[in-house]
């Protein structure tokens, strides 16, 4: 389980995590999210001893994240959106160099490593990491995360270079996880993503806790009050300038836009972006979501 008792960070007197108090209990898949520049990458940072809080604790399967960093390595397996790893290693030898960095035993780290790849999808590939394809080094993240059995796992955007079938492999691969007792953090951008598979969600909004609960009850709780559409184009599109919209959440290629608007104006953001060369693929009311609520969420803040 992971628990936040007043967990602060300052950089020159502005508040960027303030004040957090909540706990992630042991199973949970817990989501965080949160607009750009909310905190999210702040607290991970704390989480996995990277930086330091100016304020508060953190306690990581009982471990104090400032006063016991090593233990806090011993339990948490933390997979970046982009791991480093040796690229002219196969995904076995970087798997071992991290395993000695743990100092398990040569004949339990191996077993480990062919338990990992199996359950990633990767046994059986022995071409170097640097011919890895982006779907392939996230695998690889995840086993190396999983490497030293940890209690907690985080995970930044694990999705985001998968494939439809990657990504359903990962959601099971966690979900079984979290059923054998592990803690799971996810920070992502992709709400549908967060929705299937997270058992509870937290909303930062400029370092704060706005919102923490199951999905479900976030949709129940909250009225969305405004429409939203989601655009898919084949070209990356530009910032949706129309006077109806009150929120807009982009995918990093921009060719997804989540947009919540006063009213339905589907038609006026299609001859927007055809105006502007851009080839609309989809567009759909998709009200009510976890989309429509995060958005009111971060347009309040
Ligand atoms: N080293 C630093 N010095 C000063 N300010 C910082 C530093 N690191 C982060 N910040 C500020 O802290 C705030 C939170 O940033 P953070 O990266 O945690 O947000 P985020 O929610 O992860 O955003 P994103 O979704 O864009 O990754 C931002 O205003 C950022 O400018």
């Amino acid at each position: 389980m992971i628990r936040f008792e007043h967990l602060t960070k300052e950089y020159g007197g502005n508040r960027v995590v303030d004040d957090l108090t909540f706990s992630i209990p042991q199973g949970e898949i817990f989501g965080l999210l949160g607009p750009n520049g909310a905190g999210k990458s702040t607290t991970i940072l704390m989480l996995v001893g990277l930086i330091e809080p100016t304020g508060g604790r953190c306690f990581i399967d009982g471990a104090d994240i400032v006063t016991e960093p090593l233990r806090v390595k011993h339990r948490i397996g933390y997979m970046p959106e982009d791991v480093g790893f040796y690229a002219d290693l196969t995904a076995a030898a970087n798997l071992d160099f991290f395993g000695q960095l743990y100092r398990m035993d040569p004949a339990q780290r191996k077993r480990r490593i062919d338990d990992l790849l199996v359950l990633v999808g990767l046994d059986g590939v022995t071409k170097p990491v640097g011919e890895f394809s982006k779907g392939m080094r996230q695998r690889l993240g995840l086993a190396k995360a999983l490497l030293n059995d940890p209690a907690v796992l985080i995970l930044d955007e694990p999705t985001a270079n998968l494939d439809p079938p990657g990504a359903a492999d990962f959601r099971r691969i966690i979900g079984d996880e979290a059923k054998e007792g592990r803690t799971v953090l996810i920070s992502s951008h992709i709400l549908p993503e967060v929705d299937r598979i997270c058992t509870s969600v937290g909303i930062l909004a400029r370092g704060r806790l706005v919102a923490h609960d199951a999905p479900g009850n976030l949709l129940q709780n909250r009225e969305a009050g405004a429409v939203v559409i989601s655009v898919e184009t084949r070209d990356p599109m530009p910032d949706l300038a129309l006077a109806e919209i009150t929120g807009a959440v982009y995918d990093d290629s921009r060719k997804k836009a989540v947009v919540e608007a006063d009213a339905d104006i589907s038609d006026e953001i299609i001859e927007f972006l055809i105006a502007r060369g851009v080839r609309v693929l989809r567009i759909a009311d998709d009200r009510p979501s976890l989309e429509s609520i995060v958005l009111s969420y971060y347009r309040e803040a």
